[in-house]
């Protein structure tokens, strides 16, 4: 047999004036609804949503971000970010099933400035970067650019899948994503620590919609559907977009959210990645798409169960999204005060860090 190897969908016609019900399109619609119901994941070329060079650029200023003395970063810890949930996140803050994961991050999102006026202002994931402006003074306009492209390419993809699912084009936009979906982007440098074995991130299922990742090396690895580890290759100009466990979920099992891991990094490894994880609006109510030809109630598949039952850290669904991210920020940063949320999650089992308020 030959091996399997992760679907690459060419694009291109869904990012160009083609109409979209031009044959084209509805092929790429087609793949990538059948690499959805498969695999989970697949990887994106041909999109002119993300200027090459924005994304070349992006990638090498987190370089250098990561090259800073570690002083100059730890004075923008994600602590100091508050509940925005935003800056630097370093190696060893965060775990997989109780292992270590050999990364140190950088976490940001869309910028809500203090003086803004935002219904959301003060939840968790709004708010203000950052930056490492004095030295890096590019950076800030770069992420903040690569957030704006990549969500497009977000609402993109969201609009071929609700064609995929047999739904109007614009039927998942306007249940989940209106009026912005959460953006929350993160960029994460692999690197071991002697004596530590553990996997660049360990073994597990992304939480919210969509992950959106671009990469600079190889080392990340899904498990495919006859359930064996496989490569993502590294392909120039390439997104490689995979399910996430809400998404899974509101598809009723019929799209899977893939298990994945990074390798341990080699010794002298600067693999760097940038995921973009796309979600549901703060206030998205969390229910089962109407898939035409099935109910709401209908029972999913016992695969379905099973993984929702491994990967899944939802229980039931109800309410509405930020009661689910609330929930996880919550576990991070313990003296959040927010509604009890946990009657809807089982605990995140993958950020070591926790946040305490300083006393004002
Ligand atoms: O860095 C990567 O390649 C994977 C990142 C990932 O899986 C995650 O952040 O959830
Ligand atoms: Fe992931």
């Amino acid at each position: 047999m030959a091996s399997e190897s992760i679907p690459v969908i060419d694009c291109s016609p869904l990012f160009s004036s083609a109409e979209w019900d031009s044959p084209m399109c509805s092929a790429a619609i087609a793949e990538i609804h059948a690499a959805f119901c498969t695999w989970g994941v697949f990887i994106l070329t041909g999109t002119n949503a993300i200027p090459p060079a924005l994304a070349n650029k992006t990638r090498d200023v987190l370089t250098k971000f990561f090259s800073l003395p570690l002083p100059r970063k730890m004075a923008l810890h994600l602590k100091d970010g508050g509940w925005a949930w935003r800056g630097y996140m370093p190696w060893g803050g965060e775990g997989t099933k109780g292992n270590i994961d050999q990364k140190e991050g950088f976490y940001g999102g869309p910028e809500l400035a203090s003086d803004d006026e935002h219904p959301l202002k003060g939840m968790p994931t709004f708010g203000e970067n950052q930056f490492p402006d004095d030295e890096l003074p590019e950076m800030r306009h770069l992420v903040l650019e690569y957030i704006e492209k990549v969500t497009q390419l977000g609402l993109t993809i969201s609009d071929a899948i609700s064609l995929g699912l047999g739904l109007d084009q614009r039927e998942i936009k306007r249940r989940l994503l209106d009026p912005k979906p959460i953006q929350l982007f993160r960029s994460f440098k692999y690197y071991r620590k002697p004596g530590v074995d553990s996997c660049g991130i360990g073994e597990h299922s992304d939480f919210g919609f969509l992950t959106i990742l671009s990469q600079n090396a190889t080392g990340l690895q899904m498990l495919s559907p006859s359930k064996k580890w496989v490569d993502v290759p590294l392909i120039p100009d390439s997104y490689v977009v995979n399910v996430g466990d809400i998404l899974d979920r509101l598809t009723l099992g019929v799209y899977i959210s893939p298990l994945h891991r990074v390798l341990p990094p080699e010794p002298n490894s600067d693999r760097l990645s940038i995921p973009f994880f796309f979600d549901p609006a703060w206030n998205a109510e969390v229910k089962p798409l109407p898939l035409p030809g099935r109910g709401d109630k209908e029972t999913p598949s016992s695969a379905a169960r099973e993984r929702w039952n491994r990967n899944s850290t939802f229980k039931d669904l109800q309410g509405i999204w930020g009661q689910y991210l609330g929930v996880k920020v919550q576990k991070i940063f313990p003296d959040l005060i927010l509604p009890e949320f946990s009657a809807v999650t089982r605990p995140s089992g993958r950020h070591l860090v926790e946040i305490r308020r300083e006393e004002p």
